[in-house]
């Protein structure tokens, strides 16, 4: 049980939408664009979780060496985002119990922040296109503030605006991201076992408990 928590910060990718097949194709298409073979959806989502410019570095330097990649990125980046932008939220879907997780922690009075390292273009359309955008009080992208997860600073800002110490506000997400970013700022911290979390296992992960669902993240919260 976590006690006299008063607000939570909810990462999106891996943690509230399935956004991997999203990714699958928009990767694919910028791809295709600069000539190159698809990638596999695993391949693509072990990439996930540093914002888009470290996707695309990631994505890239499967064909390129370092010059390689650099010579390519801006014309890769601006190649996705228009791909990304265009299909944003068709294939993604919710995962189990989020919108009762939502609301179960709003039920305990809590506030709601979503940080996110996507870029706040993709995030916010998307999370208005699945009805997660009138829970939160507060949404940073990976682009927001001059630092992203796993940096402290957006978890600290969320902290700022609530007028919360760190304490007070519990993590929750899929990833060693969120996880690193959560202790930095002394934070709480839950993790969700089903998302990206760079390929990695999840219980190498050092959080305060992995959770099956944000349902029972809800119910771990007092
Ligand atoms: O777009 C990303 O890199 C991952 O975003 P997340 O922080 O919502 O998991
Ligand atoms: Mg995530």
């Amino acid at each position: 049980m976590l006690d006299n928590i008063k607000a939570a910060i909810i990462d999106l990718d891996g943690t509230m939408l399935d956004t991997a097949p999203d990714f699958h194709v928009a990767v694919n298409r910028m791809r295709a664009d600069l000539g190159l073979g698809p990638l596999a959806m695993q391949t693509i989502v072990n990439f996930v979780g540093k914002g888009s410019e470290n996707l695309m570095r990631r994505v890239l330097a499967v064909d390129y060496d370092e010059d390689g990649v650099e010579q390519r990125f801006e014309e890769a980046l601006a190649s996705y985002q228009e791909h990304y932008l265009a299909i944003n939220g068709d294939y993604a879907t919710l995962y189990p119990n989020v919108i009762e997780g939502l609301q179960a922690l709003k039920a305990k009075g809590l506030r709601l922040a979503c940080v996110t390292n996507k870029p706040i273009a993709f995030a916010l359309p998307l999370m208005d296109k699945k009805g997660l955008y009138p829970f939160f009080d507060v949404i940073y992208g990976g682009d927001s503030l001059p630092k992203k997860k796993p940096d402290p600073m957006p978890l600290l800002q969320v902290c700022a605006d609530f007028s919360l110490q760190p304490v007070q506000v519990v993590a929750i997400g899929d990833s060693s991201n969120d996880a690193q970013a959560a202790r930095a700022a002394g934070c709480r911290v839950l993790n969700v076992p089903y998302g990206y979390n760079h390929g990695e296992p999840i219980h190498n992960v050092d959080s305060d408990g992995i959770v099956p669902t944000l349902l029972d993240a809800a119910h771990q919260i007092s």
